[in-house]
């Protein structure tokens, strides 16, 4: 697998990187362990902390310069890349803000004496990532693993190394020792070893389905613990009393960030057929006003798809889904005559339950319109899908909106907003968009051992 920076907006190869052997993968896990063992992972946690705080300074100082990268390497949207690369700082400052309190023992009352959990590292944790959110998903494995003294390996997806090496040199700079974060530029097949490998005890993949199949059926042969936060196909429900304008201007919002190539981003807009014509006109005038353009130029509102290949399945995908009968609302093609890997944005409908598309993850800026006309046929809508990561819902009835959240299958549902982030709240799925969560103090808690002693009463 090549790792090479080519720039999405014109096709540039920019650097072609050097890919590790298996030699690297030795030094990177014997690194690992050894610093597992160490007393920096075992001893106080306070020096692990520190670390965490100066990231979270330093990327909070060079956001200007990171963003950049970002956009360069993937074609997000440069105001898009700055906030990511903040909210990275937030993590990081999060973990080394709340990780002790999140980590302290846990008492439990118990006839058999004192008794409490408390929560160890387990060694190193073989993380496996995406380009679509290229510092922000690694951060999401870093910081809690590091707070909590596991070391870690990842494997950054190949279209992205400039950010993968670049993360490195950030947690080196902010003092991890050797060995506490080792990025490898490897294939598929030295991922499976290292899973293998008995210094490895847990495994995180954020990616695709298919991957994650792999992954984790690698990880499940050799009795490893995995994470999984996969792919999505989230909706976007409008009821007849929400505020029409804010949820046509928001769902365009939350298809089209990061061109549409978010796990989390709206997907199925499924509309009371009350509102449907109004939401439609209203949307559809957003996405007309979309300009496509170079992702460092403050005024571009559509970025290019993060490569190549992402523009091709994305092109079949549509033309697929119109073979079986969905109609093209607005858009419809990739972007004639430009270099980039420009996809216009796009609103299908009439999409029925036999056309592909309809179970489909589109990564890119592509809105499916569904109408119901009820409540009970938006939920059934809603559950008719092979994923179950986030949604979104819009109305002004707490009442109706708390007993919908409840009722729809996924592992985040927002109100009134596009499904979001934040250091603080738990983010994962259900059903074929994965298990486990990061994020929040169940984040940190995934790879622990959480140990139970007992002081019985003939201590
Ligand atoms: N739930 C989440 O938090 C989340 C976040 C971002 C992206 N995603 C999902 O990721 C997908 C898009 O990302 P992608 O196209 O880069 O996914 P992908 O699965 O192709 O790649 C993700 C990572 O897995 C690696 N990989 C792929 N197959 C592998 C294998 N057999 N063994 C080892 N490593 C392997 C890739 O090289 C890359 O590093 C979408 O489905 C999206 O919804 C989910
Ligand atoms: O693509 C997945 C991550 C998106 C998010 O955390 O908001």
């Amino acid at each position: 697998m090549p790792y090479q920076t080519i720039n999405p907006f014109n096709n540039k190869l920019i650097k072609e990187y050097q890919t590790h052997n298996d030699q690297h993968v030795e030094q990177a896990l014997s690194a690992g362990h050894a610093l597992y063992k160490s007393d920096w992972a075992q001893g106080d946690m306070q020096q692990r902390l520190k670390v965490l705080h100066k990231l979270s300074d330093i990327m909070s100082s060079r956001v200007e310069e990171l963003a950049k990268i970002v956009s360069v390497e993937m074609g997000k949207l440069i105001e898009q890349s700055r906030d990511e690369v903040k909210l990275c700082a937030e993590i990081a400052k999060y973990y080394a803000d709340n990780a002790e309190e999140f980590l302290k023992p846990v008492p439990y009352k118990s006839s058999l004496g004192e008794a409490w959990v408390e929560h160890s590292p387990i060694g190193i944790i073989m993380a496996v990532e995406p380009w679509n959110f290229p510092f922000y998903q690694l951060m999401r494995v870093l910081a809690p693993n590091l707070a909590a003294g596991n070391s870690v390996i990842v494997k950054h997806a190949g279209i992205v190394p400039h950010c993968a090496e670049t993360f490195e040199k950030l947690v080196s700079e902010a003092g991890a020792p050797k060995g506490a974060y080792t990025n490898l530029f490897i294939s598929q097949d030295q991922v499976a070893d290292i899973i293998e490998d008995d210094r490895v005890q847990g495994v995180a993949l954020t990616g695709s389905e298919k991957a994650g199949a792999v992954v984790a059926a690698k990880a499940a042969s050799k009795l490893k613990k995995s994470t999984l936060e996969l792919g999505g196909n989230d909706i976007f429900a409008v009821l007849e009393d929400a505020d029409i304008d804010h949820a046509a201007k928001a769902g365009a919002q939350a298809r089209v960030a990061n061109a549409g190539q978010v796990c989390t981003a709206a997907k199925r807009f499924i509309i009371h057929e009350k509102v449907a014509d109004e939401f439609l006109k209203k949307f559809t005038e957003h996405f007309k006003a979309l300009k496509i353009g170079d992702p460092l130029d403050s005024s571009t509102t559509l970025g290019p798809l993060s490569s190549a290949d992402a523009l091709k399945t994305l092109t079949k995908q549509v033309e697929q889904a119109v073979k079986n009968g969905a109609k093209v609302h607005v858009g419809g093609k990739a972007v004639a005559n430009n270099p980039g890997n420009f996809y216009e944005a796009t609103i299908l409908t009439h999409i029925t339950r036999d056309n592909p598309a309809y179970f489909e993850e589109f990564f890119g800026p592509v809105a499916q319109i569904y109408v119901v006309k009820n409540d009970e046929e938006l939920v059934k809508l809603a559950n008719d899908s092979n994923y179950g990561l986030g949604g979104s819902l819009f109305t002004k009835d707490m009442k109706r909106a708390r007993k919908l959240a409840t009722q729809i299958e996924t592992g985040m549902l927002y109100v009134n907003s596009p499904s979001d982030t934040a250091p603080e709240l738990p983010f994962g799925g259900v059903k074929r968009s994965g298990f486990g969560r990061e994020l929040s103090d169940l984040g940190i808690k995934e790879f622990v051992n959480q140990k139970l002693v007992v002081l019985t009463a003939k201590s």
